[in-house]
């Protein structure tokens, strides 16, 4: 059975944010996700999902300056303090919302990055995630490390699928693991059922979305029915993100997911497909 997961940060955004969650259980989502909760006090994020009856299956950490275009602290050398402040912070918040993982953003490299720099961001990387591994331990939680495309995110640190499962390797924590995001991959590498294949043991969540333009899953260049059935014949228990910018209203384009549960609005614009 694929669990879907609402990702509130693209998803019902013709709410206000806390009331996206009541949106997304009444579509027939059962969890919720998003980039970050830290505008909302644990405790009315904590209310809206327990009067929806949603699970919180993912958050960001803290990843610096985002509105001045950082994009994560984990790799950033020189900015450790900070990291571990964000580590600190995401896991009182994990906790407060009983959520089992939260996602470490790598950063960006300098546009004149050398092999140098590009040493030294790995050496922090391994180092601020052994650090969260270790702090997430300590309270049920994984930390997840996820390759992000770099059309979207241009010198974003973790770019490339065997990139992240040489970091997992090389960390060596059985709580740190890899964010599988479908269409980032589609956008980097393709070959999207041998590496779930590949991969699996090492997936802590799955995201999906419509390849190229990210809208719903059933736009677009990936045939997802072939991914959830291959993810059913794995035996993946955990939750699927949906993590895609409706082309139209959100409601209207849950068509692709009725046969997961979810309930599209009746009222659903014919479109064609792409
Ligand atoms: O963009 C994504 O795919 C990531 O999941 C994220 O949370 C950072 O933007
Ligand atoms: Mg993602």
């Amino acid at each position: 059975m694929i669990r879907l997961a609402a990702n509130l940060s693209m998803l019902f955004t013709e709410h206000a944010f806390l009331d996206r969650f009541a949106a997304a259980a009444d579509a027939g989502f059962h969890g919720v996700e998003y980039l970050f909760p830290y505008a909302h006090e644990p405790m009315a994020l904590k209310a809206a999902l327990q009067e929806s009856d949603l699970r919180q299956v993912l958050f960001n950490l803290p990843p610096g300056d985002w509105d001045a275009g950082e994009r994560g602290l984990a790799s950033l050398p020189g900015r450790e303090a900070e990291f571990r402040d964000a580590v600190v912070e995401a896991l009182r918040y994990a906790e407060a919302l009983d959520c089992q993982r939260v996602h470490a953003m790598a950063g960006l490299l300098p546009a004149d990055a050398d092999a140098v720099v590009r040493a030294a961001h790995h050496a922090t990387y391994l180092n601020n995630l052994r650090f969260a591994a270790n702090e997430a331990a300590k309270v049920g939680c994984q930390v997840l490390i996820e390759p992000i495309n770099t059309r979207d995110m241009p010198g974003y640190f973790l770019s490339r699928q065997a990139q992240a499962m040489a970091v997992l390797e090389a960390v060596g924590a059985d709580n740190l693991r890899l964010q599988f995001d479908l269409y980032h991959c589609q956008v980097m590498e393709g070959d999207l059922i041998r590496h779930l294949e590949r991969q699996f043991g090492a997936i802590g969540h799955i995201q999906i979305a419509g390849v190229p333009q990210r809208h719903e899953p059933d736009r677009g260049e990936i045939h997802y029915p072939a991914i959830f059935e291959r993810l059913e014949s794995l035996g993946y228990a955990g939750w699927v993100g949906c993590e895609y910018r409706p082309a139209g209203g959100t409601r209207q384009g849950l068509e692709w997911g009725r046969e997961h549960g979810l309930t599209p609005d009746a009222a659903r614009n014919t479109r064609s497909n792409g």
